[in-house]
């Protein structure tokens, strides 16, 4: 049995500058992982059969992106050696859905490279991204693991290496649907492209910010009452939103003030996905295959 970490990330800023013609929306953003997530147990089997326990609520089996990327897996398997092998896959929930933290997608990434080394399909990093692109926008990060500047619809990776602080995460009870908050026709989507550069000299903020806590006002309260303790924004499409803080100590003393009913937690940023950090815990069990660019 192989188990695995699937980290949170944050979007450290997050700008919308345009829209493409199929939809999806071009993006400017800084992601970085924390050292809080699911976590991921695999067993293989010879049988095909994918297994996965428990079930999440709200989410078929067939719809949950852990059972849609180790089908992906699962095709390229049967097209090259005709074959497919199956895994029994335990998932331990602690991010909640809809928040921003992209879990579904960090669930997917962490399912592609576990099965990958599992089923021995000797898959490269590069392969890996660009299934995962198909699953979600988010995927490609937790897949090469790095934190990133990002552009395209996000997939467009620059490694980048921010300041590794604590972090308070507080999660209102709700989720956003990050497709209804990307087509609201009061998104601001013509935001200027700036460098890396201008960015580390720009204030950052979030695009989405502004709509969701005008939607959700929820959001806009406990963003009002972080914002007394330290500079806060909003992760992704909400609804979660995070501090930054000096020390441990000092984000716990916040979290324990934090309004009843709140779910939150306290997280180091990691620059390295805890993903990465643990497999290298294992090597020489397991290698990673290297990657030849960082697109995708
Ligand atoms: C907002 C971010 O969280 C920033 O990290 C991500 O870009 C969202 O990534 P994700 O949750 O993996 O999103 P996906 O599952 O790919 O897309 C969900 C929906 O969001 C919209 N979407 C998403 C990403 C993007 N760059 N433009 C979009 O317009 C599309 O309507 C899409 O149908
Ligand atoms: N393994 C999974 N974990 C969480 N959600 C999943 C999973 N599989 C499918 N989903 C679906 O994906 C939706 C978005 O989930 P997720 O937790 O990734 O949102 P998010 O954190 O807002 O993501 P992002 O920041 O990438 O927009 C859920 O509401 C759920 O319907």
């Amino acid at each position: 049995m192989l188990t695995l970490p699937a980290p949170a990330k944050l979007n450290l800023f997050l700008s919308i500058t345009g829209r493409r013609d199929d939809g999806y929306h071009n993006l400017q953003t800084l992601f970085q992982f924390v050292d809080y997530g699911d976590s991921l147990a695999f067993s293989p089997t010879d049988d095909g059969e994918l297994i996965l326990t428990p079930e999440l609520a709200g989410v078929l089996p067939e719809q949950n992106l852990i059972i849609k990327a180790a089908r992906l897996l699962q095709e390229l398997q049967k097209k090259k050696t005709g074959a497919t092998q199956g895994a029994h896959i335990h998932l331990t929930k602690l991010l909640p859905m809809g928040g921003g933290l992209g879990g579904g997608s960090s669930d997917a990434a962490t399912t592609l490279v576990a099965l990958n080394q599992l089923w021995k399909l000797g898959l490269s990093t590069d392969t890996l991204a660009e299934l995962g692109i198909a699953l979600g926008a988010d995927v490609p990060v937790f897949i090469r693991g790095h934190a990133a500047f990002a552009e395209g619809v996000g997939e467009i990776l620059t490694p980048a290496c921010p300041d590794e602080p604590w972090y308070l995460i507080l999660c209102p009870q709700l989720e956003v649907a990050t497709a209804t908050i990307f087509n609201d026709p009061e998104l601001v989507r013509n935001s200027p492209a700036l460098t890396l550069q201008q960015w580390l000299e720009t204030p950052w903020r979030n695009d989405c910010e502004a709509l969701v806590k005008k939607r959700h006002p929820e959001v806009a309260k406990l963003l009002s009452w972080l914002l007394e303790y330290a500079p806060s924004r909003m992760t992704g499409t909400g609804a979660c939103i995070f501090a930054s803080f000096g020390s441990q100590q000092a984000a716990e003393d916040v979290l324990a003030k934090a309004p009843r009913g709140v779910f939150g937690f306290v997280a180091k940023g990691c620059n390295q996905s805890p993903l990465f950090s643990a497999l290298e815990k294992l090597k020489p069990a397991i290698k990673r295959v290297p990657s030849s660019n960082s697109t995708i």
